[in-house]
């Protein structure tokens, strides 16, 4: 099915799913200290919520996970305030004009981090090299090296790389609404709280004391997986939560690339 935007063709058949699967097998990724998700059927006395089991019509399991430490994931700043904020209030709409870029973090001291030069020229390079004139909505970030144990990936204390405060500024200045991004930050993990990235990103001055103009509608998607055969570019993305009042939610990110443009 083929669908036109202004100026140009998205084939709706085509989805390009770059969101991690949550199982609750050792496969499972894993950030900020956390087991393993649990998926269990209910169990009321000798009844057991599970076909196969012989008692049930239905399967019927509880879920145990986090949003944040158990796979793909899209947060509000609510992530960081003390107040609450939900992000199925500040995501209320899906589709957005998205950039795919690649980048290699640098090495500084012990750290790897994606400077603001990192995402200033690859947004340069993917603006030249295509004829869409659409204001970037979203940049979807894939670093290097992208292996796929990225989907797999026990994150605890390993120290990943990381964004700049600087590149935070840049994507914020730049007007981008929607940051996504194959690490389970985009603060460094043990950063004593400081989240400068993400206070850059949203534009909060006070954690305790909201400015008016921090970014109340702007998102976070974290642990995404792009594959190595997705070409850097311009895409249409499709950010859908499930809608959990909550700073987080797990979420589904789909690219369409562009056709007849
Ligand atoms: N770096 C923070 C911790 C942190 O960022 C964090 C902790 C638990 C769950 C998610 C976190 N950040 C996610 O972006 C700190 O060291 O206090």
């Amino acid at each position: 099915m083929l669908a036109k935007i202004n100026n140009f063709e998205i084939d709706l058949s085509k989805p390009i799913d770059i969101s991690i699967s949550l199982t609750n097998t050792e496969e499972n990724p894993i950030a900020w200290y956390i087991e393993k998700p649990v998926i269990e059927p209910v169990v009321f006395g000798d009844w057991i919520g599970k076909v196969s089991e012989g008692k049930s019509s239905t399967n019927f399991n509880n879920i145990f996970f986090n949003p944040h430490g158990h796979g793909t994931h899209t947060e509000c700043l609510g992530h960081i305030t003390n107040d609450f904020y939900s992000v199925n209030q500040a995501l209320k709409q899906f589709f957005f004009f998205a950039k795919l870029i690649t980048v290699e973090p640098e090495k500084i001291g012990e750290d790897l981090v994606i400077t603001k030069d990192h995402i200033s020229t690859s947004l340069n390079v993917t603006n030249a090299s295509t004829l869409l004139t659409e204001k970037t909505e979203a940049i979807i970030i894939r670093t290097l090296p992208n292996q796929k144990d990225k989907k797999s990936r026990k994150y605890s204390n390993t120290n990943p790389p990381y964004l700049s405060e600087d590149a935070a500024t840049f994507i914020r200045e730049s007007e981008i609404q929607h940051l996504l991004i194959d690490l389970p930050s985009v603060d460094k993990e043990h950063d004593e709280g400081k989240l400068l990235a993400h206070k850059a990103f949203w534009n909060v001055k006070d954690t305790h004391q909201l400015n008016a103009d921090a970014r109340f509608e702007a998102t976070i998607t974290e642990m995404i997986f792009v594959s190595d055969e997705i070409p850097d570019g311009n895409y249409v993305l499709n950010l859908q939560i499930a809608s959990f009042e909550n700073d987080a939610s797990p979420s589904k990110p789909i690219l369409y690339s562009i056709v007849n443009y």
